[in-house]
């Protein structure tokens, strides 16, 4: 019997994970894909925006979202039974794509693929690393000594130098295909030293520049690669440790009333993402007098919003993810909203 593919996408948060895969679907019609999607926030955002490709008959059920934590850490509770599940179907998928959460480090994953029972059924077809060239050249992943003595004086307990850059360097590390994604904010000389940057990496591989995600299906799927017989090519911070905890992060789900005007919300929004640090933001909420509702997302301080389809809501949901120590209530006066 042959192994089914499995095809995962990882990338720091707000990378563009999400756009990569819903691209991939809308030019795959015909295959049967079925896509395994993990949030950090309990909102289950991407597996909306995925609904929402533009696939004639894309079938609902063939999108799983597991929203209860990130999937490195409920690899057994969760991953395993939601894999044989889509196994143990009458009619199995050709290939299965996971998009991880933002924060979650794939070698865990990985080793999953070797667990009896998946081992002899699955094959990663390939680890995909969406990577945000913007945030690299803003230098948001690399070392800045005088933040972490800053975070160290208010946090003694920190325990890594920089948490955004080991999530980072460990997806990179475990990745068969690195997509240098929103070329579009940058320059030829900008995109350069980014690539040059990735050719530092202790794990070299290929690296194609995209926007919007926009990548060949071919391209992305049938590498071919077995990841789950190399992992010692694929070097992690948290080799030899235990569990990853992710308590360098903090995530809560805050509702929102309506609100009176577009302008004025986003303003407060980007206000917000600033004075407190947002890592990423997304999320909808109604406004006075506009049938659809209004979808916001924040990666850092860039920011896009669109009014969309979907249920408008008498209140408005939004995930917001940021360093440990955020705190809700704080960000919610922020708001106004309590
Ligand atoms: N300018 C620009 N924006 C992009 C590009 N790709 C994605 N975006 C935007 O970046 C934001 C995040 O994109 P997503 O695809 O949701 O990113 P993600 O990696 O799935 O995010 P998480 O699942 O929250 O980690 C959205 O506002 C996208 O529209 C790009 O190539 N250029």
């Amino acid at each position: 019997m042959s192994k089914i593919p499995v095809t995962i996408i990882t990338g720091f948060l707000g990378a563009g994970k999400t756009t990569l895969l819903r691209h991939l679907l809308e030019r795959s019609a015909g295959r049967r894909i079925a896509i395994v999607v993990n949030e950090f926030g309990s909102l289950g955002i991407d597996g909306e925006t995925l609904r929402g490709c533009a696939i004639p008959n894309c079938p609902e059920e063939d999108i799983v979202e597991l929203t209860n934590g990130c999937l490195c850490c409920t690899v057994a509770d969760d991953f395993i039974p939601t894999m044989e599940a889509l196994l143990d179907r009458s009619d199995p998928p050709e290939h299965i794509v996971i998009e991880t959460s933002g924060l979650a480090l794939p070698k865990p994953l990985l080793k999953a693929f070797g667990w009896p029972g998946i081992r002899t059924r699955m094959t990663v077809d390939g680890v995909i690393t969406v990577v945000d060239a913007p945030a690299v050249a803003e230098g948001r992943f690399a070392d800045d000594p005088e933040a972490v003595a800053r975070q160290r004086e208010a946090d003694d307990a920190l325990d890594h130098d920089n948490p955004l850059e080991e999530v980072y360097e460990d997806q990179l590390d475990s990745a068969d295909l690195v997509i240098l994604n929103k070329t579009d904010l940058l320059d030829e000389a900008a995109l350069s030293a980014v690539e040059t940057a990735l050719a530092r990496r202790p794990r070299r591989v290929r690296t194609i520049r995209a926007s919007e995600g926009r990548v060949d299906p071919a391209v992305l799927l049938g590498l071919s690669a077995a990841a789950e017989d190399d992992l010692a090519a694929r070097p992690s911070h948290h080799d030899g440790a235990g569990d990853h905890e992710h308590d360098d992060f903090a995530s809560f789900v805050m509702e929102l009333p309506e609100q009176e005007s577009t302008e004025a919300f986003l303003s407060r929004l980007d206000r917000v993402v600033r004075d407190h640090d947002v890592l990423r933001m997304k999320g909808y909420v109604p406004v006075a007098g506009k049938a659809l509702r209004l979808g916001v997302q924040a990666v850092g301080g860039r920011m896009r919003h669109a009014f969309e389809s979907g249920p408008r809501g008498e209140s408005g949901r939004l995930v917001v993810i940021g360093l440990r120590g955020l705190d809700p209530l704080l960000v919610q006066r922020s708001f106004g909203s309590v």
